[in-house]
C-alpha cells in the first residue's frame, strides 16, 4: 500500500448522540486502526468519527458524504444498531446504499466471533462496497465491534484498495502469500489458495480466554461444540434467556477446565496489588507488608528492670561480690511510670523498684524482693522500708535489667515485605511497641456478595414459606467465610437480585463495580443450563465482560463462572491501550446450590483474594494428607471435594478425617463442622477407611489457608 488509506467510523446510537461521552466505542475501534501502523491506515487523529442516533436516513447522509461527496473514505465502520430490538436498523440503513455485497467479510467477522461467545449469533451484520468505498457493520458493544473488526482488520487494507481501483495483481506481486498469512484466513477472488474463513485469525496478544473457547477442554464426558463451527453448519443456538427453547443452547458452549487451570486462569487475570501507607490500628490484621519495616523506636527505650525488687551496685570482681550481702539504707523508689526518672544511685545505697520501672543511674543489677528482708522502718509511719537486709551474694553485673533496644533495636527490620499481620496478635504488638505510626501494606480489595434467583428469600422474612420459596443461606455463609479470611477491605452485602426483571442483576452488578467501587463481586446462582440462569450473558452482553470459564470439572462446583469486566480507570482520559489505564473487576459467578458455593469460594475467590491483597506466594488452601476414619465413595466422572471434620488423632498420633455425611450439593449441612475438603479422585468405588487421601484444610487448624 504505498498511500495510507482513509478510515472513517460513524457511531449509530440514541443515548452517544445526545451524550457524546457515553461513547466507548470510538477509542477501542481506533486503537484496532492504530495498532495496524500509520502506513496502512491515516493517523488516528485523522479518522473521521461521526455520532448519529437511531436513525435510517441520518446513517444514510453521513455515509453518502463519505462514499458519494468531497469526503472521500476507502473505510467506513459502523457501530451500532445490529441487534433485533425494533430500533435497530443499521444494516437497513447500509443494505440498500451497497452497490456490491461482501458476504465474506460478514462470514468472516461471525465465525470468529462465535468462538469466542455464541451470543455472536445476535448481531445481523452487512458489508460492501458502495462507490469505491468499503463499508462493514460492527456490532454495538465495545468488546463485540473490536473483536469483529480485528478479525477481517488484515484483509481490509488490499480489500480497500481493490475496490478504490487498484490492480492487485501490480500492487502486491508476490505479496498475497503474506497477506494471506498476516490475516490468517484466505483472500477471495485474488487469492491463488482455497478460502479457508474458519481459521483461527485471533492474534497473539488476543485475550487468553478465546483460545479456551477455541480449544476443547472438555474432561467431563459433556459434548463441546466444536470450536470451528459455522453458522451455516449449526443453526445459531444460544443460552440467552430471551430465545425461545428452540433456540437455547442444550450443550453448554463453555469449555470445561479442570480445577487447576481454573486457578490458574484466576490468578493471571487477578491484578496485581498496590502498595498504600496506613495509619496503625488492629484494622490491619489480614494486610501484607508491602516494604520492610525499621523499629523507629528501641525497645525498651530506657533501662528497665525485669522483677520486683531493689536496684543495687554488684562489684565487678566476683572476689567482692559477699559485700552484696548485708543490711543498706533504701534511696530511692522507682515505679513503672512515665513521668519521672529516679535519682542516681550512690555507692552503699540501694533502691526499690518495681518490675519494667527505670533503673537509676549508676545501678547495675536488680535483686528480687524475694532475697531481701525488711531491716528498719520509716519513723513516724513506719509505712515504708528505711533499711533492707539482702541475703543473696549470688548476683552478676546485668542481671534482671533489659538494657535499651534489647527487645527490640532502633532501625532493625521487624517486618518484611510479605509478612502477613495476623489476627493472632503478635505483629500488631510488634508494630505498636516499635512505634509505628503509619504501615506499609497493600490495598486490600472491597468485595460484595450477592444472591440471585426469584425463590431466594432474606431470613428477615417471617414465613412459613410459600411455593417455591428457599431461604437464602448463601449470602450470610459467604460473607462470614470472607470475613473470616481478613483479606478484604470491605465485605459488602449486596442483597439479592431477582431474576425477573432482567435488568436487576445488570442494575445491582453496575452499582456494584460503579457506585460502591467493588474490585469483586461474588454472585451465587443462576449460573448453570436453566432459562433464568442469567449471569453469563449478564456479564458478556450487558457489562461487556469476559468470561474465562463457565465450567469446571469438580464436583460440587460445575458451573462455576469467572469473568472480568473492564472499567476504565476515572482518570483515564483517551488512551486504552496503555494497561495502567484499565483496571479489571472480578466477578466470580458461582454455583447455587450451597455447598458448591461455599467450596468453590475455598477453590476459587481465595487465591484470587490472596493474590490482590498482596500474598507473594497465593496458594489458597493448604494441602494436608490425613487418614479415613470410614470408606467415602468416589463420583465416576468428577474429581470431588469431600466435606470432612480433620482432627488430631491420639491413638494413631496423626490427622483423622470424618466424612460430614450425605454431600449432595444442595445440603449446606454437608459444610458445617466441617474443615477439610477429601480429594477424591473420578473413579468408580471407594477410598477405604484407615486409607490415607489428601486433604484441603479450610480454616484454622495449623493456622493457615483461612484465619
Ligand atoms: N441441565 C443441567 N442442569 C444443571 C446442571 C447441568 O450441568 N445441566 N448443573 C447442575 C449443577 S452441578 C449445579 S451446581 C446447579 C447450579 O445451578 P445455578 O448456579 O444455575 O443455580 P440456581 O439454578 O440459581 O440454583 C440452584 C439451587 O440452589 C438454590 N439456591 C440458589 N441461590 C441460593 C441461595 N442464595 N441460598 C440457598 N440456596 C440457593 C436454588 O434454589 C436451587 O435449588 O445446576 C444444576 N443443574
Ligand atoms: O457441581 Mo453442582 O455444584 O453438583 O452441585
Ligand atoms: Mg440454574
Amino acid at each position: 500500500m504505498s498511500q495510507p488509506l482513509h478510515a472513517a467510523i460513524l457511531i449509530v446510537s440514541d443515548t452517544a448522540s445526545r451524550d457524546p461521552s457515553t461513547d466507548k466505542s470510538a477509542a477501542v475501534l481506533s486503537e484496532v486502526f492504530r495498532d495496524e501502523g500509520d502506513q496502512k491506515w491515516q493517523a488516528t487523529n485523522h479518522l473521521a468519527i461521526k455520532i448519529v442516533p437511531d436513525n435510517k436516513e441520518q446513517i444514510q447522509n453521513v455515509i453518502k458524504t463519505w462514499t458519494d461527496g468531497g469526503d472521500f473514505k476507502n473505510l467506513i465502520v459502523t457501530t451500532g444498531g445490529t441487534g433485533f430490538t425494533p430500533k435497530d436498523n443499521t444494516p437497513e440503513a447500509v443494505g440498500p446504499l451497497l452497490h456490491r455485497h461482501a458476504p465474506g467479510l460478514v462470514h468472516g467477522m461471525l465465525s470468529a466471533s462465535l468462538q469466542v461467545t455464541p451470543f455472536a449469533a445476535m448481531s445481523r451484520p452487512v458489508a460492501g462496497v458502495r462507490n469505491r468505498t468499503i463499508i462493514v457493520t460492527l456490532p454495538g458493544s465495545p468488546k463485540g465491534a473490536k473483536e469483529n473488526l480485528q478479525s477481517i482488520i488484515k484483509l481490509l487494507p488490499h480489500a480497500c484498495s481493490q475496490a478504490a481501483g487498484e490492480n492487485s495483481r501490480q500492487a502486491h506481486a508476490g505479496g498475497t502469500e503474506k497477506l494471506e498469512k498476516d490475516a490468517g484466513v484466505g483472500v477471495g477472488a485474488q487469492a491463488t489458495v482455497v478460502s479457508n474463513a474458519h481459521t483461527h485469525s485471533h492474534d497473539h496478544n488476543h485475550d487468553h480466554s478465546h483460545h479456551h473457547h477455541g480449544h476443547n477442554h472438555d474432561h467431563g464426558g459433556h459434548k463441546v461444540p466444536k470450536a470451528h463451527t459455522t453458522p451455516s453448519e449449526r443453526p445459531p443456538q444460544s443460552n440467552d434467556p430471551r430465545l425461545g427453547a428452540s433456540h437455547r443452547a442444550r450443550q453448554s458452549p463453555y469449555p470445561m477446565l479442570s480445577v487447576t487451570d481454573a486457578v490458574a486462569m484466576i490468578l493471571q487475570n487477578t491484578p496485581s496489588p498496590t502498595a498504600e501507607e496506613r495509619p496503625f490500628s488492629t484494622d490491619l490484621v489480614g494486610c501484607i507488608v508491602s516494604s520492610d519495616i525499621k523499629a523507629s523506636e528501641a525497645v525498651p527505650a530506657y533501662r528497665a528492670s525485669i522483677v520486683d525488687g531493689y536496684a543495687v551496685i554488684v562489684p565487678e570482681a566476683v572476689s567482692e561480690r559477699n559485700r552484696l550481702k548485708g543490711t543498706f539504707p533504701v534511696a530511692s523508689v522507682s515505679h513503672a511510670q512515665a513521668s519521672s526518672m529516679p535519682p542516681p544511685l550512690k555507692a552503699g545505697e540501694i533502691a526499690r523498684i518495681t518490675t519494667g520501672a527505670p533503673l537509676p543511674e549508676g545501678a547495675n543489677a536488680v535483686v528480687m524482693v524475694e532475697d531481701t528482708t525488711i531491716a528498719s522502718l520509716t519513723e513516724g509511719d513506719n509505712s515504708e522500708e528505711k533499711e533492707v537486709t539482702i541475703l543473696t551474694a549470688d548476683l552478676t553485673p546485668g542481671e534482671n535489667i533489659r538494657e535499651p533496644g534489647s527487645d527490640i533495636l532502633l532501625n532493625t527490620i521487624i517486618l518484611q515485605k510479605g509478612d502477613r499481620i495476623s489476627p493472632l496478635g503478635g505483629e500488631i504488638g510488634v508494630l505498636a511497641a516499635s512505634g509505628t505510626h503509619t504501615v506499609p501494606v497493600y490495598r486490600r480489595p472491597r468485595i460484595g456478595v450477592l444472591s440471585t434467583g426469584d425463590e431466594v428469600t432474606d431470613i428477615s422474612h417471617p414465613g412459613p414459606l410459600t411455593g417455591g420459596m428457599i431461604r437464602d443461606s448463601n449470602r450470610p455463609s459467604l460473607l462470614a467465610l470472607i470475613t473470616s479470611w481478613h483479606l478484604c477491605d470491605e465485605v459488602i452485602d449486596l442483597g439479592i437480585a431477582r431474576d425477573t426483571p432482567h435488568s436487576e442483576l445488570e442494575t445491582k452488578l453496575r452499582h456494584a463495580y460503579g457506585q460502591l467501587n467493588l474490585d469483586v463481586v461474588i454472585t451465587t446462582g443462576g449460573v448453570s443450563m436453566g432459562e433464568l440462569d442469567l449471569l453469563k450473558p449478564t456479564i458478556e452482553r450487558s457489562l461487556g465482560g469476559t468470561i474465562h470459564f463457565g465450567r469446571v470439572n469438580m464436583k460440587p462446583g460445575k458451573p462455576t463462572t469467572f469473568a472480568t469486566i473492564p472499567v476504565k480507570a476515572a482518570t483515564s482520559t483517551t488512551s486504552t491501550s496503555d494497561p495502567s489505564h484499565r483496571q479489571s473487576r472480578l466477578v466470580f459467578a458461582l454455583p447455587g446450590n450451597p455447598a458448591s458455593a461455599l467450596v468453590t469460594a475455598n477453590l476459587f475467590l481465595l487465591p484470587s483474594l490472596q493474590k490482590l491483597a498482596g500474598l507473594p506466594e497465593p496458594h489458597g488452601l493448604e494441602r494436608i494428607l490425613v487418614t479415613l476414619a470410614g470408606r467415602v465413595r468416589c463420583d465416576k466422572s468428577r474429581p470431588e471435594y469431600h466435606r470432612c471434620t480433620v482432627s488430631f488423632d491420639k491413638g494413631i498420633g496423626g490427622l483423622v478425617a470424618v466424612s460430614t455425611g450425605m454431600q449432595r450439593s444442595s445440603r449446606v449441612g454437608s459444610v458445617g463442622g466441617a474443615n477439610g475438603l477429601l480429594c477424591l479422585p473420578a473413579r468408580e468405588g471407594w477410598v477405604e477407611g484407615g486409607e490415607r487421601c489428601e486433604c484441603l484444610l479450610m480454616g484454622s487448624l495449623l493456622g493457615i489457608g483461612g484465619q
